[in-house]
Formats: structure tokens, C-alpha cells, sequence
């Protein structure tokens, strides 16, 4: 078979790489795979089991096995998804303890689902990779990507958009051949693969694998893959095989070595069934090798000592990403920009429900200034309330799409493609103005319409509280996006602590009321602030002073500054206030950096 032409993309010399797993072994306990049963007795199942392998550069290794014959475990501990203290037995590189957070830099690793940035273009999902993992600017990334596109043979669908279950685009096919475009990218040394042609036709899957043969052989790549119903014709590109079977190694060596050890066991390979498929069918009935790394291993002697030390030298570079913090925050923002402008569910339900919650608030709560001097306070107060928990609320609306980002983001900045602080700021650098147009969308026709303070001063203050609140409700949003597991426990997380933040603003219960354990909770709750702020801006300063108020707990026409009083809030606070939202803000940005550093650099699995 001939083999498509592969040149490095930045013409250095490609530094080899041999990985080794001696005696591996991978155990989870009964209740990270069970549910939890009272009374149960808590054991231990091996996932992985004394598995001897290695991969070699040049080659292809396959590592193969029937459903749950722990394929994905295997690369995921190569890759260093599952991290090596989660592991017993080591795993070498170049007869080096592997060193993760490098090794994730100079490899790929290409996972069983496609994760993708649904809104973007084939074209642009590569591009932006290229942009991200390249030194040497936009010129680089376009001749890779359109390098990239002709060797996946995407070409015919660089303009067409990713697509989702509800947004249809690209073929599943088209996808699995994007993700490993995008794996390839910044031409790692080591490639590792799930499945690579699930979802592909026959042609495809070829070719795809063709693609890889000739990166093995002409750069001197490191490939490995997981495999469970290979073909023909792909088996022959294989130059080694990793059989599992229950987590147990039954064979790691050439094709043609296990055809010999499967006849020599008294199996008949079937007519029409390949070596590979039968040897996955009868896998349990082959036992397991003394040592299942095949003789031979001396001729790669010479190479592996000479790897070592490139390696050892490898390791001592300070890990650099391919742009400055400045230039990555804005590929970053174009990107989100992009996906956020994209997302219409999004755009077009934010700024619409916020223009049609401020009319239609601004009738229903019309009478809460019954005259120019009065106030209904009750009825102002329920206003100011009914506000902060729309704006509170309004922002879980965004929980699915930071969760699917947040798998992409892992992915990424694990793998060394940009720092997590680029993320973090390109996320708020998009947000700011868009959540600045919600608010203005929402204060400006409630404002005039309920009657509030008449002046252009007190409507300014007004949507400045409220793009504060809903920045602070984007950022703690974001922040428990980066911890929890999954969408529901996000949403129950979420509106627990939103409803406990309500509970205790000092709206329904006095701060004086509020028992000593829970405090706390008054002063971390995001709605008192912005709550007191409302207040101020409406009762205090010269023109709130003259304000008559009544209709409050009983008591009856008292002045705005008394009122304030009465309620223990300090008209000083007004900006005191602003200042504590902004803190608000800023921390859970912070922390929200924290949880996604632990989740990428230490536990991305
Ligand atoms: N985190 C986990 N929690 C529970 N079970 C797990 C976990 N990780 C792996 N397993 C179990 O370990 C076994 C091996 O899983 P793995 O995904 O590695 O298999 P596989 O060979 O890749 O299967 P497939 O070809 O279907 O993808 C399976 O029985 C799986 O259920």
C-alpha cells in the first residue's frame, strides 16, 4: 500500500519515544463502580492487571480486546489521563518514570467521543488549535490547517460547522477525522488513539490509518490505538499488538507471532475471520506470557540509550507554551466570542428575556411610587428583591454550555495548549460587555417605568448594581461549573446555595435574627450588597432624605435616611458595597482558576 507523504511541520528534529508499563496494574474500589449498598462490603476490582507492554517509535501499536477489556484504561494511564499515583507499577518513558504534565505536551491524545466546539467550522476548530499550539503566527496555523485538511480529507467541509444533536453538521465520520486534527495539530512525537475508526466507512478508516502508518514511519512517531473490530486490511498496518483481555495482557507482540501461538494452542483460525478478530474472540483461552515483551528488544537497545538522554535534556526545559499570555487571551476571546455570539439559545434568550422581564416588571410594579413624595416601600422592597433574584437566576441558563467547554478546556490546557489564566480572562473579557448589555436591556425600561428616584445619577447607579449582579452570578456560576460532575448536581448545587443566599440577605430574616451559625452565610450572600445598594441609591443621599416611607413592618411616614436607620444600613456603604461585589467577582474568578488548575494539571480524568 502506498503511503501519503508526511513532513514535520517545523522541520526540528523529532525526539524519539519508547513507553514501557512493567507489572501495571489499575484497581478501582466496588463503590467507584457500584452504587453505594448499606451493609456492603467494600472490595476492590482490577481494571488492569500486571500488564507488561511497550510501544516503540516508528511503529504502530494496537492495543486490542473485546468491550471492556480495559482498552481506554490502558491509554488513558499512557497518556497520563489517570494520573501515575493513581497506579500500581510504573510507566516509562524512554526508561524514565514518567513525567506527566511533559509528556502530555509532546503527545496527542485523541478520546473515544468527539468533543467539539459545536458552533464553529471545521476550519475554524483547527485553526484556532493551530493558532494556539504554533509559534510563528497565523501564516504557520493556516498552512498547517490547510496541510491538515487535505491529509484528513476534510477539505470538502472546512465551511461547515461542527453541528450537535440540534444542530446538524458534520458527519460522525467528519468528526472522529476533526478530533484527531485537532490532536495532531502541533505534530506530537507520541499519538494515542480511541478507536480511530469508529464511525468511519471502510475507505476512510483506511486511509485514516494509512495517514498514521506513514507518520510512524517517516517521522518516527510513537503510535498507539485502541482497536476492536479491526479489518483486513488495517491489521497489516499494525507492527504490534497489545491483546486484553479482563484487564490481562495475553499477548503483546507481532500479528504474526499470535497466528503462531494461536495455532500452536490447537485453534483454527476460520475462514473469512482475520487473526486479530479470532484472537479477540478466544483471548481468554490464551494464557498469559512469562515476559509478553517480544525478543527483538535488543536491537532498539542502542536507540532507547540515546533516547534517554535526549529525553533527560527534554525534561529539564522549562515547560513554554507557543504564544504570550497577551496573544492567547485574544485567540481565546475571539473563540468564545464566536461561540457565545453563536449559541442564539443564549444570546437571543439573555438579552430578550431581560428586555421583556424590565417591561413587563415595570407595569406590574408601576404603583410601588404612589405619589412624588411617597413610597409604598413594601412593595419597592418586594421590587428590589424580585430583581435580584431575577438577575441572580438568570445566568444557570449558561451551566451546559460551560460544562461542555469545560471538557474541552481540560483537554487543552492539560495537554499544555494555553494557561488556564488565558481562559479565565478571554471568558470575562467576552462577558463584560454582553452582560453590561442584559442589565442596561433589563434597569433601563424598569427604572422609568416602576418611578424610582427621578434622576439620571440614581437610574446610573442602578444598572451599574445590576451588571455587577449579574457578573457576580457569571462568575459563581462558572466557578461551581469548573467542580461539580455533571449538569444536575451543577443545577441543585446552584439553586441550594442561591436560595440560602436569598434566605439570609437580611430580607426575610434581620441580620440581628439570623442564628449565630448561619452569619456567615448573611455576609457571603450575594444578594445583601447589591440589596443594600438598591436601598441606599432609593432612601438615602439629599433626594432620598425627603422621601416620605410607609407601610413598613407597621410603621408609618418615616424619612428615607431614618428608614435606612431603621434597617441598620449605613448610607456610607453605597460604594463600600459596589467595592465587596467586585471582590465577589474577582474570587470566584479566582477560585474558579484553582478548581480548573487542579482539574487539568492534576486529576484531568
Ligand atoms: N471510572 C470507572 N468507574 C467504573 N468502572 C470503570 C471505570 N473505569 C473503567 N471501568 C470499568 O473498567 C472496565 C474497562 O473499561 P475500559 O473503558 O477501559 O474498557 P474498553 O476495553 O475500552 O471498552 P470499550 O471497547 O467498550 O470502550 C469496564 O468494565 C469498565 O466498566
Amino acid at each position: 500500500m502506498d503511503l501519503p507523504i508526511v513532513t514535520p511541520i517545523s522541520g526540528h528534529e523529532q525526539i524519539l519515544y519508547t513507553i514501557k508499563t512493567k507489572n501495571l496494574s489499575y484497581k478501582l474500589s466496588t463503590a467507584s463502580y457500584h452504587q453505594r449498598t448499606w451493609g456492603a462490603k467494600q472490595t476492590a476490582k482490577y481494571i488492569l492487571k500486571n500488564v507488561n507492554c511497550e510501544a516503540k517509535p516508528g511503529e504502530i501499536t494496537a492495543i486490542a480486546g473485546s468491550s471492556g477489556a480495559g482498552k481506554t484504561t490502558l491509554l488513558e494511564i499512557l497518556a497520563g489521563v489517570i494520573v501515575p499515583s493513581r497506579v500500581i507499577g510504573p510507566v516509562t518513558v524512554n526508561d524514565h518514570p514518567l513525567n506527566v504534565t511533559h509528556f502530555r505536551t509532546v503527545s496527542g491524545y485523541v478520546t473515544q467521543d468527539d468533543v467539539l466546539f459545536p458552533l464553529l467550522t471545521v476550519k475554524e476548530t483547527l485553526t484556532y488549535t493551530a493558532r494556539l499550539r504554533l509559534q510563528g503566527g497565523n501564516d504557520v496555523a493556516a498552512t498547517r490547517v490547510s496541510k491538515l485538511l487535505k491529509e484528513l480529507g476534510l477539505d470538502h467541509v472546512a465551511g461547515v460547522r461542527i453541528g450537535c444533536e440540534s444542530c446538524r453538521g458534520i458527519s460522525g465520520g467528519e468528526k472522529r477525522r476533526v478530533s484527531i486534527g485537532v490532536n495532531l495539530v502541533h505534530d506530537p512525537a507520541v499519538v494515542l488513539i480511541d478507536e480511530p475508526t469508529s464511525g468511519l466507512d471502510s475507505t476512510s478508516a483506511l486511509h485514516v490509518m494509512l495517514l498514521l502508518k506513514s507518520m510512524a514511519k517517516n517521522q518516527g512517531k510513537t503510535i498507539l490505538l485502541s482497536i476492536h473490530q479491526p479489518g483486513y486490511r488495517i491489521i497489516d498496518l499494525f507492527d504490534k499488538v497489545i491483546l486484553l483481555s479482563n484487564g490481562i495482557c495475553r499477548h503483546d507482540g507481532s500479528l504474526h507471532c499470535l497466528e503462531d501461538r494461536l495455532k500452536s494452542t490447537g485453534h483454527c483460525i476460520p475462514h473469512g475471520v482475520n487473526v486479530l478478530e479470532f484472537a479477540i474472540d478466544v483471548s481468554d483461552s490464551l494464557h498469559v506470557e512469562e515476559s509478553n515483551i517480544e525478543s527483538g528488544e535488543s536491537d532498539h537497545d542502542a536507540n532507547h540509550v540515546s533516547n534517554s538522554s535526549v529525553f533527560a535534556n527534554a525534561e529539564e526545559k522549562y515547560l513554554s507554551y507557543a504564544n504570550s499570555l497577551f496573544k492567547e487571551v485574544l485567540i481565546l476571546t475571539q473563540r468564545f466570542f464566536y461561540n457565545i455570539f453563536r449559541t442564539k439559545q443564549l444570546f437571543a434568550a439573555r438579552t430578550v428575556q431581560a428586555l421583556v422581564a424590565g417591561i413587563l416588571l415595570g407595569t406590574i410594579f408601576k404603583n410601588a411610587y404612589n405619589n412624588s413624595n411617597r413610597a409604598n416601600v413594601q412593595s419597592q422592597i418586594g421590587f428590589f428583591a424580585f430583581s435580584l433574584t431575577f438577575l441572580l437566576s438568570s445566568t444557570t441558563e449558561a451551566l451546559p454550555i460551560f460544562l461542555q467547554e469545560r471538557k474541552i478546556l481540560i483537554r487543552e490546557t492539560s495537554r499544555g495548549a494555553y494557561r488556564i489564566s488565558s481562559y479565565v480572562m478571554a471568558n470575562t473579557i467576552v462577558f463584560l460587555p454582553f452582560l453590561l448589555l442584559v442589565a442596561l436591556l433589563y434597569t433601563t425600561p424598569v427604572y422609568w417605568l416602576v418611578g424610582l428616584r427621578r434622576d439620571i445619577n440614581g437610574y446610573l447607579y442602578f444598572s451599574l448594581v445590576a451588571w455587577m449582579v449579574v457578573l457576580m452570578s457569571n462568575s459563581f456560576v462558572g466557578c461551581f461549573c469548573a467542580l461539580v460532575p455533571n449538569f444536575i448536581s451543577g443545577m441543585s448545587l446552584i439553586a441550594g446555595v442561591m436560595g440560602a443566599f436569598f434566605l439570609f440577605s437580611g430580607y426575610f430574616i434581620p441580620k440581628e435574627e439570623t442564628p449565630k451559625c448561619w452569619i456567615f452565610m448573611h455576609y457571603l450572600s450575594l444578594f445583601k450588597y447589591p440589596f443594600e445598594s438598591f436601598l441606599i441609591n432609593e432612601f438615602g443621599g439629599e433626594k432620598g432624605r425627603g422621601k416620605c416611607v410607609e407601610g413598613f413592618q407597621g410603621v408609618c411616614l418615616l424619612h428615607g435616611d431614618e428608614f435606612l436607620r431603621k434597617l441598620g444600613i449605613e448610607e456610607s456603604q453605597k460604594w463600600n458595597n459596589l467595592t465587596i461585589m467586585l471582590i465577589f467577582i474577582l474570587g470566584y474568578r479566582v477560585l474558579c482558576f484553582l478548581i480548573l488548575w487542579y482539574r487539568s494539571y492534576r486529576s484531568p480524568s
